[in-house]
C-alpha cells in the first residue's frame, strides 16, 4: 500500500492500466485496472476492499480458466476508466469498487470525522476542504449552543429525536457532546419516553439503517451478516427481538430504536467508544396485526417463529457473535418478551458474556435506590415489605436481587428472604393454590396467602411498605391504592417502573398529591418536578440506564468473560453511595444524571474490582489504580485535530 495526500491505495500486482494476467503462456486475458482506495485509518473500506480484491482474484482465476476454452471479454480500461466500467459488457460482471477517502467531501460525509464547520483553516487545506464550507470557522462549543438553540425550537419530541438521528448520522462527535453536556435534557428524547414513539413510528421515520438488521432470510447465513458490519472490534452488542419493547408490546423489526438508544447511552454516560457499539435487531416476524398490516413496515411481514425455529436461529447468532468478535464481547439482551428472556439468559449466561438489562440491570438500579430509599425511612431490607404490580422480567429479577442481598446481610436462607416479597400479575396475587399453572420465574414467589384479584385489595391485606410497578400497564396505582399505601406507611416508597410515560403505574403528581406529599417516589421514565401545597418535589428516574453503561465499562476494563449477580449488587451499593445528603433531603433516591459519568466510572470500578476478586477477570494483572484506569478509557467527544 502506499499513502498519498492521506488516501491509501492498494497496490499490488493488480494495479497499474490493463494489467494482465498469464496463467497460461498460450492466452492472455485482459483485466481492467483495479484500484481502489481506502480512508487513511483503514477502518470500514479495508476490509470490504480486501474481501473484494479476494473476490476478483478469484473471479479472474475462475474466468481465466474458462478463457483457456474461449475467450469472452478483452476488456481493456478507456481513458480514465480505471475501473474498467466503460467498456465493459452487460454480461462482464465489474466489481462495484467503493471510493472512499478521507478527505473533501466524502470527509464532510463521514460522521466519524466530520466536524462541519469547526475544520481549522490549517484542515481545510490539508483535507481539500476549500470551498466545500462556508468561510466560517466555530468552536465545538459554538455548534452544541448552535444545535441546543435549534433542538430547541422543535415543539414534538419526536422531531427533536429525528434531528438528533441525523446528527448522529451527520457528526457523531457534536452528537456525543450535545448529549453529554446535556444529558438531562436529551436523555427523554434519546431514551425513553420519545424512543419508544420512534419505534412505534419507526416505518414512517425510518431514513437510514442504523445498526444489523438480521432477519430469518439471513438464517445460515448470520456470521456472513455481522461481517457486512463496518467496525470489526466490536466491544458491546445490544440485542433485541422486539417483542416487548418498554411497555409497548411487539413492535418487530421497528424495536430497532432500543437497541440504538441504549448504545448512544452506552457512550455517553459509560464511555465505551461508538464504535465498538453494535445495535441488532433480529427479525423473526410480528404477531402485531396493526404492523403487518402497515405497508410501511419495514420488518419481515410474517407471525413470529417460536419453539425450535427460534432457538435454531439465536443459536446460530450468539455462536457467530462469539466467532466473530470472541470470548469478551459482551451481548446485552433488550426488551425480549419474558418467555425467551429467561431462557436465554440461563442458556447463554454460561458460555456467553451475556446479561438481560429488563431483569439485572433494572434489578440493580432498584436495589440502589432502596438502599438509598432506607435512608429516609429507616430500617434494613428485611424489616420492609415488598409488593410488586408485574411479576415479569423486571419484577421477579428485581424481586430476586433484593432477596439475595437481604440474605446477605441476614444470613438467612434466600427462600426465607423472599417471604418478604409479593408480587402480582394479571391473575392477581401469586399465591400456592396457583402454583401449577405458574410460568418457571414465578413460582418461587408464591406464597400461603388466599388468593386476592384487585390490587387494593392485595395492598390492604399485604401491607407493604414498598410497592413497586413493573406491569408495562399505565394508571393502574389508581388513588385508593397509594391512599391505602399512606394509611399505614408514613413514608411509603412507590417506585412506577414502567415505560414509556404513558405507561407509568401512577405519574409523579399524583404519587405526591395522593399521599398528601408523603411518597418516596420515582419513575421509569422522567417526570417534571411537582409543586404541591406551596412545596417542591423532585422525582428520582429509576431506570436501569443507571446501571448498564457503568456495568459495561467495569467488564470491558476488567476482561471479564461473565457476569455474576455479585457485580449486580456491587453496581448497586456503588450507585446508591452517589446519592448524597443533599440530594436525600429533596426526596431524591437516584443522583441527577448530570453527573452520570463519573457515577459510571465509580460503577465500573465496583464491578472491575469484583471481576478481579471472582477470577472472572482477563486483563492482567489488575491496574493498581482502577478509578484512574476507568476514566482514561472513557470515550471523550472531543474534536481531533487532523494532519
Ligand atoms: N425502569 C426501568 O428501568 C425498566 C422498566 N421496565 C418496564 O417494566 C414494564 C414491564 O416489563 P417486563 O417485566 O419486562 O414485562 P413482562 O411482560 O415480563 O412482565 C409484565 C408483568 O406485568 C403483568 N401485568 C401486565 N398487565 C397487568 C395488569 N393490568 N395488572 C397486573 N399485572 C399486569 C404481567 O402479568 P402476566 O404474567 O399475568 O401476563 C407480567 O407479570 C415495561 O413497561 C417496561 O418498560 C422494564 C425494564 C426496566
Ligand atoms: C428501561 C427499559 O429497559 C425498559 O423499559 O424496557
Ligand atoms: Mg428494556
Amino acid at each position: 500500500m502506499i499513502s498519498l495526500n492521506g488516501s491509501v491505495f492498494l497496490n499490488n500486482s493488480l494495479t497499474g492500466a490493463s494489467k494482465s494476467l498469464s496463467h497460461s503462456p498460450q492466452r492472455r486475458v485482459q483485466y481492467p485496472v483495479l484500484v481502489a482506495a481506502v480512508s487513511s485509518n483503514g477502518r470500514s473500506g479495508e476490509r470490504n476492499v480486501t474481501l473484494l480484491m479476494e473476490n476478483t482474484l478469484k473471479e479472474m482465476r475462475d474466468d481465466s480458466a474458462a478463457a483457456e476454452v474461449e475467450p469472452k471479454f478483452a476488456v481493456g480500461g478507456g481513458v480514465e476508466d480505471v475501473y474498467g466500467e466503460d467498456q465493459a459488457t452487460e454480461d462482464q460482471p465489474v466489481t462495484p469498487w467503493t471510493v472512499s477517502v478521507a478527505s473533501g467531501y466524502s470527509l464532510l460525509r463521514d460522521p466519524h470525522h466530520n466536524k462541519g464547520l469547526a475544520f481549522s483553516e490549517k484542515e481545510r487545506d490539508a483535507h481539500f476542504l476549500r470551498g466545500l464550507l462556508p468561510p466560517v470557522v466555530v468552536s465545538h462549543n459554538l455548534q452544541v449552543k448552535k444545535m441546543m438553540h435549534n433542538l430547541r425550537q422543535y415543539q414534538v419530541p419526536l422531531q427533536k429525536y429525528m434531528a438528533m438521528m441525523d446528527l448522529q448520522e451527520m457528526n457523531e462527535r457534536l452528537f456525543y457532546k450535545l448529549l453529554i453536556d446535556n444529558v438531562e435534557e436529551l436523555l427523554p428524547v434519546v431514551y425513553t419516553p420519545t424512543v419508544g414513539e420512534a419505534c412505534q413510528k419507526y416505518g414512517s421515520i425510518f431514513r437510514r439503517p442504523q445498526g444489523l438488521f438480521i432477519s430469518l432470510k439471513e438464517k445460515g447465513r448470520i456470521l456472513e451478516v455481522l461481517k457486512n458490519w463496518p467496525q470489526r472490534k466490536i466491544q458491546v452488542i445490544v440485542v433485541t427481538d422486539g417483542e416487548r419493547i418498554l411497555g409497548l408490546g411487539d413492535l418487530g423489526c421497528q424495536g430497532m430504536g432500543i437497541p440504538v438508544g441504549k448504545l448512544s447511552l452506552y457512550t455517553a454516560l459509560g464511555g465505551i467508544r461508538p464504535s465498538a457499539c453494535l445495535p441488532i435487531t433480529i427479525d423473526v416476524g410480528t404477531n402485531n396485526e396493526n404492523l403487518l398490516n402497515d405497508e410501511f413496515y419495514i420488518g419481515l411481514r410474517q407471525r413470529r417463529a417460536t419453539g425450535q425455529e427460534y432457538a435454531e436461529f439465536m443459536q446460530e447468532f450468539m455462536t457467530a457473535v462469539k466467532q466473530n468478535y470472541g470470548e469478551k464481547v459482551l451481548i446485552q439482551f433488550e426488551d425480549f418478551a419474558n418467555h425467551n428472556a429467561f431462557d436465554l439468559l440461563s442458556k447463554y449466561g454460561t458460555s456467553h458474556l451475556v446479561f438481560n438489562d429488563d431483569i439485572q440491570g433494572t434489578a440493580s438500579v432498584v436495589l440502589a435506590g432502596l438502599i438509598s430509599a432506607l435512608k429516609l425511612v429507616g430500617g434494613n431490607l428485611a424489616e420492609h415489605t415488598f409488593l410488586f404490580l408485574g411479576a415479569g422480567e423486571a419484577g421477579t429479577g428485581i424481586a430476586e436481587l433484593i432477596a439475595l442481598e437481604m440474605s446477605k446481610q441476614t444470613g438467612a436462607p434466600i427462600e426465607e428472604s423472599r417471604k418478604k416479597i409479593w408480587l402480582v400479575d394479571s391473575k392477581g396475587l401469586i399465591v400456592s393454590s396457583r402454583m401449577e399453572s405458574l410460568q418457571h420465574f414465578k413460582k418461587p414467589w408464591a406464597h400461603e396467602h388466599e388468593p386476592v384479584k384487585e390490587l387494593v385489595d392485595t395492598v390492604k391485606a399485604i401491607k407493604p411498605t414498598v410497592l413497586i410497578g413493573s406491569s408495562g400497564a399505565g394508571r393502574t396505582f389508581t388513588k385508593e391504592v397509594i391512599e391505602a399505601m399512606t394509611s399505614f406507611n408514613e413514608k411509603p416508597i412507590v417506585l412506577a417502573l414502567s415505560n414509556p410515560t404513558s405507561q407509568s403505574e401512577c405519574t409523579a403528581e399524583e404519587a405526591y398529591k395522593w399521599s398528601q406529599g408523603r411518597a418516596i417516589f420515582a419513575s421509569g421514565s422522567p417526570f417534571w418536578p411537582v409543586e404541591y401545597n406551596g412545596k417542591v418535589y423532585l422525582s428520582g428516574q429509576a431506570n436501569n440506564a443507571y446501571i448498564f453503561p457503568g456495568l459495561g465499562l467495569g467488564l470491558i476494563i476488567s476482561g471479564a468473560i461473565r457476569v455474576h449477580d455479585d457485580m449486580l449488587l456491587a453496581a448497586s451499593e456503588a450507585l446508591a453511595a452517589e446519592v448524597t445528603q443533599e440530594n436525600l433531603d429533596k426526596g431524591l433516591i437516584y443522583p441527577p444524571f448530570t453527573n452520570i459519568r463519573k457515577i459510571s466510572a465509580h460503577i465500573a470500578v465496583k464491578v472491575a474490582a469484583k471481576a478481579y476478586e471472582l477470577g472472572l477477570a482477563t486483563r492482567l494483572p489488575q491496574p493498581e489504580n482502577l478509578i484512574a484506569y476507568a476514566e482514561s478509557c472513557m470515550y471523550s467527544p472531543n474534536y481531533r485535530s487532523y494532519r
